[in-house]
């Protein structure tokens, strides 16, 4: 018998979602050809538990109150560390604002973690009671997801790709980095996954390399493909 391989996704648990990603996670394996590998999907709260993952997820929840969580629990620089790893993130809402490098109408004292080249604004859509469900296309990358139920609450949106350290070039216009499976995918650039064409432009979803943001919140659907792709194209896909 051959071993299986271990991989450890883990879901930052400091405050948020996070209960809900580690369902969708065990979900989405289950539909999969995975006979080859054994998953654990840990909550992270400690830098002994950081250390034991390949991969991470970064809740929806309150980026503030995460941030003072992180900082309060001696969690921020072993997660600064992590990322300088290399290894797969993804954030997701409040996820995506503590991934970010820089953010528009963040808190005084509120931390980033810089893994991803872009700006962040919070509450871009608003407040709570402007909070709104969309089904989504997201074939582009995801094979046959064409009508994917997306949630977003007091959503941030990405409103500036940032050049990577040391890029000599100045960054293309927003519509030719717009990325689809059939398009290279440039590990050190943020590309654009999607846009909310009848929402300002809004761009709701973002890939730099084997970091992922969302605004939205695909585990607060009942639909796991999301997460699946997140585990076959990030976790044990390609590598950058
Ligand atoms: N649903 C969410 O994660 C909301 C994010 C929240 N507005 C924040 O700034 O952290």
């Amino acid at each position: 018998m051959t071993e299986l391989k271990h991989i450890t996704i883990g879901v930052l648990a400091l405050q948020g979602a996070f209960v809900e990603h580690i369902r969708h996670l065990a979900n989405a394996i289950k539909n999969g050809q995975y006979e080859e590998y054994h998953f654990s999907f840990p909550q992270v709260k400690t830098p002994e538990e950081l250390a034991t993952c390949d991969a991470l997820i970064i809740p929806g929840g309150e980026s503030t109150a995460m941030s003072l969580i992180a900082e309060r629990t001696g969690m921020l620089s072993p997660l600064m560390d992590f990322i300088n790893l290399e290894k797969p993130v993804w954030g997701t809402c409040a996820g995506l604002i503590f991934l970010a490098k820089q953010c528009v109408n963040g808190k005084e004292g509120q931390h980033f973690l810089g893994g991803m080249d872009i700006e962040v604004t919070r509450n871009a859509f608003g407040r709570q009671m402007d909070s709104f469900i969309a089904d989504l296309d997201f074939s582009d990358f995801i094979d046959g997801v064409n009508m994917f139920p997306t949630t977003f609450i007091r959503a941030p949106v990405v409103s500036k790709l940032l050049d990577p350290p040391g890029a000599i070039h100045k960054r293309d216009t927003e519509a030719s980095i717009i990325y689809s499976k059939n398009t290279y995918c440039n590990p050190h650039k943020v590309q654009v996954l999607k846009l909310l064409e009848d929402r300002n432009g809004f761009i709701v979803a973002v890939r730099q390399g084997n970091k992922l943001g969302t605004s939205f919140h695909p585990e607060l659907s009942a639909d796991s493909r999301f997460h699946k792709w997140f585990v076959d194209e990030f976790v044990l896909g390609k590598s950058y």
